[in-house]
C-alpha cells in the first residue's frame, strides 16, 4: 500500500515531534488526541521549532507553511479511516494503548499497519489487541524527535517481514537511522537507558549528591549531552516510572525496582519539563 497519509495519534511532546519528521519528508499528516487544546498545543510546538529553522536559514517561510499545510489535526480517532500508516504516541499507559489499538483495528482500513512509539510495553501485548498482529509494530523514535537520529525498530512475535520492511524504510525516509531490536520490556534503548536515571534517581534519595553533582559527573566525566536527571526531566517523570515499572513487572528482577523518590515526585505531579518542575524547576 502506498503510504501517503500519517496518522499520528497523542500530539504530545513525542506526537507532534513525529508528525513534524512525517510532514517534513513529504507525507500528509492527520495529528490526533483527546482535546482541542492539546492537537493546539502541539500545533504550535511544531510552528515554533520550523519557524526557528526559518530564522537560522535552513528553511524557507514558503516551506515552513508548505509543511504546516500537511498537518491536520483531529480529536475523533474515527479520522484515521483515512490513514495509510499510524503510528500511536499516547501516554505510556497499557491499558491506554490498548484501548487505542482495539479502536484502531476496528477503523482502520485493511492492510494499515498499526505501530506504537512505546518506550517499554511488549509490541507483543500491544499485537494481541489487534486482529492483524501481523500489521503491528514497535516504532520508537527519540526526544526530541526531529533531533535525534535514531528509531528503535521492535518486531512482535507474529510481525510480518513486509511490516518490518515497510516501518525500517518510513523511517529511512524520515532522515533517521533504524535500529533492530528484539520484543523484551524497554526494549534495547530503555533497558539501557532507564536503569542508569533510575540510578541517579537513587544517588539522589541516598544523599550522595546534589542534582547538579549527579548531572555535572555525568555531563562532563561521561560526555552525556545532559545528565541524567536533567534528561528524565525531558522525557517526564510520570513516563520514566512508567518505563522502570514494566522492566520490574515484566522481568521480575529487583534490579529493575523504581526509586521511592521517582513515584514521590511523579506522586506530586512534579513531572519534569512538561510541569515545569522535577528535579529542576523551569519557567
Ligand atoms: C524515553 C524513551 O523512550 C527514549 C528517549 O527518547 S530517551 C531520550 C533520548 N534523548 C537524549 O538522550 C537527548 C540528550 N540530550 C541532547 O542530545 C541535547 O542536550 C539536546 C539535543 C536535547 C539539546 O542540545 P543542546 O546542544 O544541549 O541544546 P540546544 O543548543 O538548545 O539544542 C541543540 C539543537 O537541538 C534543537 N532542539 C533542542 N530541543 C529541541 C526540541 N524539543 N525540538 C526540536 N529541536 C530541538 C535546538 O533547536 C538546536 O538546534 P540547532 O543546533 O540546529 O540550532
Ligand atoms: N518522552 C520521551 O522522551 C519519550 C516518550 N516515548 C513514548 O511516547 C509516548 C508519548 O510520550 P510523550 O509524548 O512524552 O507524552 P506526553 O505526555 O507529552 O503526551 C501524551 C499525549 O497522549 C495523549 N493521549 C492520552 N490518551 C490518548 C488517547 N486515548 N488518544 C489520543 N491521545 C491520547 C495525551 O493527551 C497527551 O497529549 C509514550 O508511549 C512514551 O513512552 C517514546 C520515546 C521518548
Amino acid at each position: 500500500m502506498e503510504i501517503k497519509t500519517f496518522g499520528v495519534i497523542g500530539a504530545g511532546q513525542m506526537g507532534n515531534g513525529i508528525a513534524q519528521v512525517a510532514a517534513m519528508s513529504g507525507l500528509n499528516v492527520i495529528m490526533n488526541d483527546i482535546k482541542e487544546e492539546f492537537v493546539q498545543r502541539g500545533v504550535e510546538n511544531i510552528t515554533r521549532i520550523l519557524s526557528k529553522n526559518v530564522d537560522k536559514g535552513r528553511m524557507t517561510a514558503e516551506e515552513k507553511d508548505a509543511v504546516l499545510g500537511r498537518i491536520r489535526t483531529s480529536v475523533a480517532l474515527a479520522d484515521m479511516a483515512e490513514a495509510d500508516f499510524v503510528v500511536e504516541a499516547a501516554t505510556e499507559n497499557e491499558p491506554i494503548k490498548f484501548k487505542i489499538f482495539q479502536d484502531l483495528d476496528e477503523i482502520c482500513k485493511p492492510g494499515v499497519i498499526l505501530s506504537s512509539n512505546t518506550s517499554s510495553i511488549p509490541i507483543g501485548r500491544i499485537a494481541a489487541q489487534t486482529k492483524r498482529p501481523d500489521k503491528v509494530i514497535g516504532m520508537h523514535f527519540m526526544n526530541p524527535v526531529p533531533v535525534m537520529k535514531l528509531v528503535e525498530v521492535i518486531r512482535g512475535l507474529a510481525t510480518s517481514d513486509e511490516t518490518f520492511t515497510t516501518t525500517w524504510d518510513l523511517s529511512v525516509k524520515f532522515g533517521k537511522t533504524p535500529a533492530e531490536a528484539s520484543d523484551f520490556p524497554g526494549f534495547i534503548a530503555n533497558r539501557i537507558l532507564l536503569p542508569m536515571i533510575n540510578e541517579a534517581v537513587y544517588c539522589l534519595y541516598h544523599g550522595v549528591g546534589e542534582p547538579e553533582a549527579i548531572d555535572t559527573v555525568m555531563k562532563l566525566g561521561m560526555n552525556h549531552p545532559m545528565g541524567p536527571l536533567a534528561l528524565a526531566d525531558l522525557i517526564g517523570l510520570d513516563t520514566c516510572l512508567a518505563i522502570m515499572e514494566t522492566l520490574y513487572n515484566g522481568f521480575k528482577d529487583s534490579k529493575y525496582r523504581p526509586c521511592p523518590l521517582l513515584r514521590k515526585y511523579v506522586e506530586a505531579g512534579w513531572l519534569g519539563r512538561k510541569t515545569g518542575r522535577g528535579f529542576y524547576e523551569y519557567k
